[in-house]
């Protein structure tokens, strides 16, 4: 792997990289598809969708069964039903991944100062951070409809450098998918890959990262090391 120096801050990501969400989302796509009389959809076919933020989900997750005209008449009925039944269970199937606080306290420990940038809405973001006690750790927390744009867009990874009075190069993304990859690349930040989230899919090893990490206390023996 690179030899990674001069890291001030990490960018982390939040589903499929601190938290085990997927149990979440398929609890709200499946109670919101049995709104629309739709059966329900294995975690497997979830999981694959996830990682695009709440908009691109909802499209996927109708198009299994309706034409593109279909897909977007039933669009705002249906992310009004996500929402309320994401709400009502936020947190409660899923998971901290193993040494999420320990990585998090062990960069802290260095003086790493750590943002965490998701592409979930901040509504259902920030509660679930309080919840899994995590939200402490962080001192800036971005969700998916907080800036004009969201990853892999650069822009958010940006407003982290800026917040923090950082160069890019000074700063590392951790994710679990080449979304946050290609986020880090394009804003000129380090990117590191977990290997146990979900990558639409595809195999992390395809992802163009400056190293994969077994988990975030990897991430924080590497960073600086
Ligand atoms: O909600 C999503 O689409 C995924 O969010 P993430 O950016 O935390 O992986
Ligand atoms: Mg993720």
């Amino acid at each position: 792997m690179i030899k990674m120096n001069g890291i001030q801050a990490a960018i982390i990501d939040l589903d499929g990289t601190m938290i085990d969400t997927i149990g979440d989302f398929l609890v709200a796509i499946n109670a919101m598809r049995a709104e629309f009389a739709l059966a329900p959809l294995e975690q497997a076919v979830i999981q694959n969708m996830v990682g695009k933020g709440s908009e691109n989900l909802i499209r996927q997750v109708l198009a299994v069964d309706f034409s593109p005209a279909e897909v977007e008449r039933h669009f705002d009925a249906a992310m009004n039903s996500y929402q309320r039944n994401y709400l009502s269970i936020n947190g409660q199937y899923s998971k901290l991944y193993p040494d999420v606080q320990e990585g998090l306290s062990a960069l802290q420990a260095q003086g790493i100062r750590l943002a965490c940038v998701t592409n979930k809405p901040i509504s259902f973001a920030l509660p679930l951070l309080k919840q899994k006690s995590l939200h402490h750790y962080f001192d800036v927390i971005y969700g998916g409809d907080c800036l004009p744009h969201k990853k892999p867009h650069p822009a958010p990874l940006l407003q982290v450098c800026s917040d923090f009075k950082l160069e890019p190069n000074q700063v590392v993304a951790i994710g679990d998918s080449s979304n946050d990859a290609i986020a880090a690349r394009a804003a000129g930040c380090w990117a590191l890959t977990v290997p146990y989230g979900y990558n639409h899919g595809e195999a992390v090893q395809a992802i163009d990262t400056d190293g994969i990490v077994e988990t975030l206390l990897c991430a924080a023996h590497f960073v600086n090391s």
